[in-house]
């Protein structure tokens, strides 16, 4: 059943009590279809959601859908592009799904993706990354791809402090920086030094008075990256993992990323220290006792289950997450660099069209379940794209719910479809023998699978 912003299906919220989710048996689910592809991603996927629901429950529960606007959707309807209505009833329902909203570049309205993980504070942008035999991958040894990224979602240069080079307020930051911070100013590229230059010939631009820079401020605070890591670290000890990696750019950027890593081992220790063996307490024991003596302590605190909590500088993550893949398990990291590792590595396991996420404030309950991909708009409206990415995160979701049977009907469903060689275009391109399939043709093979 579909109703429009405005008007929720009958049904119930769900809630949170004592810090366990309460799902009645018909619960309202707000969804975004989203932008571009997004509406033929979302008739394909609500099918297979519905239909893992009435098979693993047989009409005793149901999903009661009901539709919020944002995006282009919402401003056409409404003349705004994320009205306070969808923010309310995601806040009021708890648990919602969405498709991809486009963001323009360089200009135009900021993430309205960004600005509903900063209004529910949903703080862990969850984005599990798991090969499912069969599909095409361009690595070796795609099987031991098997990663969950935790990318802290509400601070970095995400927080969308930025300042467009030329206005006033860019001036005016730097007016402050020249006259607090001379000696960084310095730093700031283009500052007065550089006004009349030689190279601005090169670039066929007159010496002009103006400074062209714009400024971008990157916040990180103890608590965001805390609650992140805690989160990473228990999402690891409650499902087994080997080991939890922050990976960050602390060498160069040492007050933001460095920081993260820093107050990361501290919690480990501090909040989690009988579960947890660091590469900080390693250093420690290397410098006091030495080398040997570190390597026998983390040795015997694995053995003894304890679960290895180290760290990696960004840039080197990226080759070692293609090299050795295995050496990742749950990987912390802050937005910016979640990002970036999010498709990098779903590319591993078959693109972006199979990369599922969630993000989750686990203190209050609130959760909007998203692919990992954007709208892809060349293919808008053609049936065109895989729609597996919103499935996964929709058996994310029925997961969160505690709807397992659901979940696994879905999983299923995927699986037999993949064996069968029944895929869209991204798969079927890259396989031999595939037959290409639709986006709404996937969701009936899903279906007839489970
Ligand atoms: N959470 C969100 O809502 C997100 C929104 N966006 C927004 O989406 C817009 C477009 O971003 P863009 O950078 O082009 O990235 P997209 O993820 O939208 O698309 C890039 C490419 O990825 C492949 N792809 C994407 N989705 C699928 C799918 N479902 N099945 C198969 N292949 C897929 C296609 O590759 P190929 O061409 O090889 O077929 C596509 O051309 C931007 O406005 C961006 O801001 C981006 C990311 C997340
Ligand atoms: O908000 C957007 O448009 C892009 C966000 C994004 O790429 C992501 O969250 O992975
Ligand atoms: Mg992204």
């Amino acid at each position: 059943m579909t109703a429009t912003s405005s008007q929720a299906p009958a049904g119930e919220s769900i809630t949170i009590q004592n810090g366990s989710l309460q799902v009645p048996d018909f619960p309202i689910i707000p969804f975004v279809e989203g932008d571009g592809t997004g509406p033929d991603i979302w008739r394909a996927s609500v099918r297979v959601f519905d239909a893992a629901v009435e098979k693993a429950y047989g009409g005793k529960r149901k999903l009661m859908w009901h539709e919020v606007l944002a995006g282009e959707k919402a401003f056409k309807q409404t003349g705004n592009w994320l009205p306070d209505e969808t923010v309310a009833d995601f806040q009021k329902y708890l648990v919602g799904i969405k498709g991809p909203l486009t963001t323009p570049v360089g200009g135009g309205i900021r993430s309205l993706n960004v600005a509903l993980r900063q209004l529910l504070d949903l703080y862990v942008c969850l984005r599990p990354v798991r090969y499912f035999t069969g599909v095409p991958s361009p690595v070796k040894r795609p099987e031991l791809v098997d990663m969950v990224i935790f990318r802290e979602n509400t601070e970095d240069i995400y927080a969308g402090v930025e300042y467009r080079a030329g206005t006033p307020e860019a001036q005016q930051v730097l007016d402050f920086l020249s006259a607090t911070f001379p000696k960084d100013f310095a730093k700031v590229r283009f500052g007065d030094a550089a006004k009349s230059s030689d190279w601005r010939q090169l670039i066929g631009q007159e010496a002009d008075s103006s400074v062209d820079v714009g400024i971008g401020i990157k916040p990180v605070s103890k608590l965001g990256a805390q609650r992140l890591i805690a989160a990473a670290i228990q999402y690891a000890i409650t499902h087994q993992r080997r080991s939890v990696t922050f990976v960050h750019k602390g060498n160069i950027m040492k007050f933001t990323e460095g920081a993260f890593r820093d107050w990361g081992y501290d919690l480990a220790e501090g909040a989690f220290g009988d579960q947890c063996y660091t590469w900080s307490q390693w250093e420690r024991t290397k410098a006091a006792r030495g080398e040997a003596a570190a390597n026998a302590e983390q040795k015997e605190a694995l053995a003894s289950g304890k679960l290895l909590v180290k760290d990696a500088i960004a840039d080197i993550t990226l080759q070692q997450v293609l090299t050795r893949p295995d050496d990742f398990d749950v990987i912390a990291t802050l937005n910016l660099n979640g990002d970036y590792l999010s498709d990098a590595l779903a590319a591993q396991v078959g693109g972006i069209g199979i990369a599922p996420g969630a993000n989750i404030n686990y203190v209050t309950g609130h959760a909007i379940f998203e692919a990992t991909h954007g709208t892809a708009p060349k293919y808008a409206n053609l049936d065109k794209v895989n729609p597996g990415s919103v499935i996964l995160s929709g058996d994310m979701m029925l997961r969160y719910m505690g709807w397992s049977e659901a979940a696994d009907l879905i999983i299923q469903g995927l699986e037999r479809s993949i064996a069968a060689k029944t895929v869209t275009y991204d798969f079927a391109r890259l396989m031999t023998g595939a037959t290409e399939v639709s986006c709404s043709g996937f969701a009936d093979a899903m279906i007839s699978h489970m």
